[in-house]
C-alpha cells in the first residue's frame, strides 16, 4: 500500500514537472499557428542558442521556417522576424503595442542593480517610465549639446595619438581591440560620469576597475535569463548568491557613489560663474533634475531624480562603451583587409585638410563623406549590437501573423545585414553602398545598426561623432596593415554585443 502511495506520488510529481517544464510553456505558438523548432524540456531551444549563438541559430531556423517563426528561450516565447514590412509595423507604426524591449524587473542584472540601489536605466525601462524619461533625455543628445562635449573627446584622441606613435615605431603587430576599449572607456567616463581618467596611459582607479568588473559580469546574463524564465524564485537565489559584499555588487555601488559624489560637488559649485561649468551628460541631466528629490514625479514631469540620473549614466556606460570600441576595432580590421578602401579614405582626408588647413577635428570628421560611408559599411558587416528586442503588449495580427501578448520579438540585425536577398555580395566590404546614389536602393529596415523607431539608440549621434573623430585623427598620420598574426577570417564572439573573439592584431604604420 505504502509503495502504491509513493509510486502514485512520484508519478504525480513527474506529471506536474512534465506539464510545467516540458508541455505548458511550449503551446504558445501552436495556438496561433506559428511554426517553431522542436523543443527540449526546460531549455526550449536555448541549447542551440548557447551552442551556436542566437544569430547563427536564427539563420539556421530561418531556412526551415521562413521569415517569421517562433522559438523558446527556456519558457520564454520569442518571435523572430525577418520580414521588413512587419519590422516596420512593430518598430514604428504599431510602436505603442511594442514599446518595451525587455523586462527590466527581472534577471541577474536587475538583482545587482537592486542590491546596489541603482534604478533601471533607459534600455530596460518599462513603458510608463520610458515615455517620461526618454523625452527628457533626448535633448542631451542634440547636435548642439554633443558639440559641447567635443573637448572631452579631443583630449582622449590626443592621448590615443601618443599611444599609436609609440606602437608605430615598434613595427610589430599590436592588439587594437583593447586599446580602442581604453579609448572609449575614457571618453564615456569623462562624458557620463564627469571623471577624467588616464586608462590609455595605463593608469586605473576604482571607477575604471568597477566599470570593467560590471562588463565581466554581463557574461552570465543568458544563463540567468533562462533560469528566470522557468523558475520564478531564481532571482531570490541570485540575491543570496550575490551578497552585498560580492565583487560585482560592489562595482555597481562604486559607480553609484562616484556619480553621487560628482553630483554633490557640482551642486556646491553651482554658484560659480557659468563659464566654468562642465558640459557632459551628467551636467545636462542634472539641469533636467527635480528640485524636490522625492522620487515621486508625475507621469508628465519634465525632471529627473538623482537615482534616475545615475541610472542613465550607468546605462550610457553599459550601452556605449563596448559597442563603440567594437565599431572602432572592426573598422580598423576592415580597412587593413581592404587597403584600396583605406587608401581612398586617407586621400579624402588629405584632400580635405589641404583645403581646410585650420579645420577642427570635429569639423573635419563631419566633412569627409567617405569616412561616414566607411563607418556605416563597417556597422553593416559587423554590427556591434547584433540583435534587439521588443515585447508584444496586446495580442495582435500583423500581415496575417498573430503575435500573442507577452511574446518577445527578436530583430536579428546581424542576419538582416548579411542577407543575400537585401545586399549584393554581403560578405564584401564596400563603403560605396552608403553613397547617396546606392543608399536609396536599400529598404530602410534591412539596415539598422542602431535599431529603429522611437526606441532606437539614443547614443547614435554620439557614437558616430566619437568614432569619426578618433579615426580622422589617426588616419591623418597612420595606416593599418595586415600582420602575419592577423586572424583571417575574423572570428567574432556574440554575447551582449558582437566583438572580436581573439582581439584584432594589426600593424600600425606611419604613412
Ligand atoms: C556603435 C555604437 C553603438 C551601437 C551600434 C548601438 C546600438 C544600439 C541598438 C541596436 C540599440 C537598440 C535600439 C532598438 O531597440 O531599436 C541601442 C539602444 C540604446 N543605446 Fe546604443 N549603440 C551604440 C552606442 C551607444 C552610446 C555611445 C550610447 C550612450 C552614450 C548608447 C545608448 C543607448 C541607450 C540608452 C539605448 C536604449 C534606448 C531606449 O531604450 O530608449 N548607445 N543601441
Amino acid at each position: 500500500m505504502l509503495f502504491a502511495y509513493i509510486f502514485g506520488g512520484v508519478l504525480l510529481l513527474v506529471l506536474i514537472l512534465w506539464y510545467k517544464f516540458a508541455y505548458a510553456p511550449y503551446q504558445v505558438f501552436k495556438k496561433v499557428g506559428l511554426t517553431s523548432p522542436p523543443t527540449v524540456p526546460f531549455f526550449g531551444n536555448s541549447l542551440d542558442i548557447f551552442k551556436l549563438t542566437d544569430t547563427v541559430a536564427i539563420e539556421k531556423w530561418m531556412k526551415i521556417h521562413g521569415k517569421v517563426f517562433g522559438y523558446y528561450f527556456g519558457a520564454r516565447a520569442v518571435v523572430a522576424i525577418l520580414d521588413l514590412d512587419m519590422l516596420k509595423e512593430i518598430t514604428i507604426k504599431q510602436f505603442d503595442n511594442f514599446t518595451e524591449r525587455r523586462k527590466g524587473d527581472s534577471g541577474f542584472m536587475y538583482v545587482l542593480r537592486k542590491k546596489a540601489n541603482v534604478a533601471t536605466g533607459l534600455v530596460h525601462m518599462d513603458k510608463k517610465n520610458w515615455k517620461r524619461v526618454r523625452p527628457i533625455t533626448s535633448p542631451t543628445f542634440s547636435a548642439k549639446k554633443m558639440r559641447m562635449m567635443v573637448p572631452l573627446i579631443e583630449k582622449s584622441c590626443h592621448t590615443l595619438d601618443e599611444v599609436f606613435s609609440d606602437i608605430s615605431t615598434k613595427g610589430n603587430s599590436t592588439e587594437l581591440f583593447r586599446i580602442f576599449g581604453h579609448f572609449t572607456m575614457e571618453v564615456i567616463l569623462a562624458t557620463a560620469f564627469g571623471c577624467q581618467v588616464n586608462i590609455l596611459k595605463g593608469e586605473g582607479n576604482s571607477l575604471t576597475e568597477a566599470a570593467a568588473g560590471i562588463f565581466s559580469g554581463t557574461a552570465i546574463t543568458g544563463l540567468s535569463e533562462l533560469l528566470c524564465s522557468q523558475i520564478p524564485f531564481s532571482e531570490k537565489l541570485f540575491e543570496l548568491f550575490f551578497s552585498n559584499g560580492s565583487k560585482i555588487t560592489q562595482d555597481f555601488a562604486t559607480l553609484k557613489s562616484v556619480a553621487m559624489e560628482v553630483i554633490e560637488q557640482r551642486r556646491q559649485q553651482s554658484s560659480e560663474a557659468s563659464e566654468n561649468k562642465n558640459v557632459d551628460f551628467l551636467q545636462l541631466l542634472m539641469e533636467a533634475r527635480a528640485d524636490d528629490d522625492t522620487g515621486e514625479l508625475g507621469p508628465g514631469s519634465k525632471q529627473l531624480t538623482d537615482d534616475e540620473i545615475i541610472a542613465l549614466c550607468t546605462t550610457f556606460l553599459l550601452a556605449g562603451y563596448e559597442t563603440t570600441s567594437n565599431l572602432l576595432a572592426f573598422t580598423a580590421y576592415l580597412l587593413a583587409m581592404n587597403p584600396d578602401k583605406q587608401e581612398k579614405l586617407i586621400q579624402e582626408i588629405d584632400k580635405y585638410y589641404q583645403d581646410h588647413k585650420e579645420s577642427s577635428l570635429y569639423d573635419a570628421a563631419h566633412s569627409v563623406e567617405y569616412l561616414d560611408w566607411v563607418l556605416h559599411e563597417s556597422l553593416r558587416v559587423y554590427p556591434p549590437a547584433p540583435r534587439t528586442f521588443r515585447i508584444c503588449e496586446n495580442t495582435c495580427t500583423i500581415n496575417g501573423v498573430t503575435i500573442p501578448a507577452g511574446c518577445y520579438i527578436v530583430i536579428p540585425i546581424q542576419v538582416l545585414h548579411q542577407s543575400v536577398e537585401h545586399w549584393e555580395q554581403p560578405e564584401l566590404f564596400r563603403p560605396e553602398r552608403f553613397s547617396p546614389n546606392e543608399k536609396e536602393s536599400h529598404h530602410p529596415m534591412c539596415y539598422m545598426p542602431f535599431g529603429a523607431g522611437p526606441r532606437n539608440c539614443i547614443g547614435m549621434r554620439f557614437a558616430l561623432m566619437e568614432a569619426k573623430m578618433c579615426l580622422m585623427n589617426l588616419l591623418r598620420k597612420y595606416k593599418f596593415e595586415r600582420a602575419p598574426d592577423t586572424q583571417v577570417p575574423l572570428k567574432t564572439r556574440i554575447g551582449v554585443t558582437q566583438s572580436p573573439a581573439d582581439g584584432i592584431f594589426l600593424k600600425v604604420l606611419l604613412q
